[in-house]
């Protein structure tokens, strides 16, 4: 595990935006696993910014987005499809049709779930899968619990959850109830992980996360078994990491 802290918030986006944008230089093919939340953007603002000084493209490149709400439809400025288009997908030159998110209005959500993973596994591995961390720990939409679920499936959000995301929405009544996460067995079958998180508010978790047993109980800590992980902090998130 491999753990930066950084002391402007320039330099963790520029360090983001550049293992992408060398990705894809590398191989212009490559499957990206993307994610939403506020901890993404600045890294998104700066691979915009390159592609638009001609320093990388996506015209090859597809990707997999983590999780979708279940039940907001697909023009709701919070749904997850939405704010991919709006943060990066119409800045860029990526090819709409192969960029994937779940279908949370699917009238099979089960059967959504298990396309979903199909689509992955014929199309994958994921060469680079971007993640954020909830408070609780959850990485995508998996919560903590006794157990975790290892494909893509459904999930009932936790409250506090659903408080966090809240701050989106106008008010928590608004915010759905259900999601569709890639499972964290997904999550780490991609070759490559870079979780980001900055401010106070993340940084027990990530001390949790990173320095802690691995359990369930903290879903991010699993990513403790994989072989290639990143992780880019603010010296706020990384407060408690020693
Ligand atoms: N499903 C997303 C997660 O993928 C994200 O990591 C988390 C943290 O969001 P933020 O980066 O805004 O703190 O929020 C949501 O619940």
């Amino acid at each position: 595990m491999n753990i930066r802290i950084f002391e402007n918030e320039e330099d963790l986006n520029a360090t983001g935006a550049g293992v992408i944008s060398s990705l894809l230089q590398t191989k212009p093919r490559a499957v990206l696993g993307l994610a939403t939340g506020s901890s993404p953007v600045g890294i998104y603002k700066s691979l915009i910014a390159l592609y638009q000084k001609g320093l990388v493209s996506f015209a090859q490149a597809s990707s997999f987005n983590l999780d979708e709400y279940v039940g907001l439809p697909v023009e709701h400025r919070e749904s997850y499809r939405s704010f991919m288009n709006e943060q990066l997908f119409s800045h860029i030159d990526i090819d709409l049709a192969r960029t994937h998110v779940p279908d949370g209005l699917a009238s099979d959500l089960e059967q959504e779930c298990v396309s979903y993973e199909q689509r992955i596994d014929d199309r994958g591995p994921v060469d680079l899968q971007l993640l954020g961390i909830g408070h609780n720990g959850h990485i995508g939409f998996n919560e903590p619990g006794t157990e975790l679920t290892g494909r893509t499936h459904v999930v009932d959000l936790k409250e506090e959850t659903r408080k966090a995301n809240a701050r989106f929405f106008n008010s928590i009544d608004e915010v759905p109830t259900q999601a569709i996460t890639m499972g964290v067995g997904t999550i780490l079958k991609a070759k490559q992980i870079l979780l980001v998180a900055r401010g106070e508010e993340k940084a027990e978790i990530i001390r949790e996360a990173f320095m802690g047993p691995i359990t369930t109980q903290c879903p991010a800590s699993l990513l403790q078994c994989h072989p290639n992980v990143v992780v880019l902090l603010d010296r706020a998130a990384g407060r408690l990491v020693k």
